[in-house]
């Protein structure tokens, strides 16, 4: 079963899903890519670098717009659901929680102002080669270099109830 059927088979399969968005600006500053990061810093994964997003509310028109929308109440900037591109989907389960989160992944580089820090996210522009993965969510640095590489990315990660442990995974990477 290849990893893109494995996560179909999850999202068939499960009783609850929660839908997320994680979206990451990028930026060529100088000839060198930049990408925006923010430290979360409150609730679900507070002290972690991450991509911006949160929880699809049924007031989104669409599942892109909700993406904007976290954009702009966590760091700030003004962002346009129509400037989402979409780069795939990931799964996190976590043992002994029946819910399955699942994410939609976007990149953009379309905005507007300038990512100032918020009551939930401080961001931080890093340099691709400086990406501070020890102090992300530990499948990050299975997925987001191939994101920023361009391509699309499908894949699942099984977590220990401890939310650091990774026991499973698969990933799919659509070449671009
Ligand atoms: C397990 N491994 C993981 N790896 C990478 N990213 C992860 C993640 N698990 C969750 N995420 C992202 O973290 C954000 C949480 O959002 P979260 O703060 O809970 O949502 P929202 O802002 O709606 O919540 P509140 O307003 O505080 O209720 C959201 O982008 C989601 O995609």
């Amino acid at each position: 079963m290849s990893a893109t059927q494995h996560v179909a088979s999850t999202l068939q399969n499960a009783v609850i899903i929660k839908h997320y968005t994680l979206a990451f600006l990028t930026r060529d500053q100088n000839g060198c890519n930049e990408v925006l990061l923010g430290m979360k810093k409150r609730g679900f994964g507070a002290g972690k670098w991450n991509g911006f997003g949160g929880k699809v509310e049924p007031s989104d028109p669409t599942v892109a717009d909700a993406a904007a929308r976290e954009m702009t109440e966590e760091a700030n900037i003004t962002v346009h659901g129509s400037d989402m591109q979409d780069k795939g989907t990931l799964v996190f389960t976590f043992t002994g929680k029946p819910e399955v989160m699942h994410v939609h992944v976007y990149q953009v580089t379309k905005y507007s102002g300038i990512p100032t820090e918020t009551e939930e996210m401080r961001p931080q522009w890093y340099q691709y080669s400086a990406i501070p993965y020890s102090s992300m969510w530990s499948d990050d640095k299975y997925w987001l270099p191939s994101l920023l590489e361009g391509h699309k990315i499908i894949g699942q990660f099984d977590f220990d109830s401890d939310e650091a442990k990774i026991h499973h995974y698969v990933l799919d990477t659509i070449e671009h």
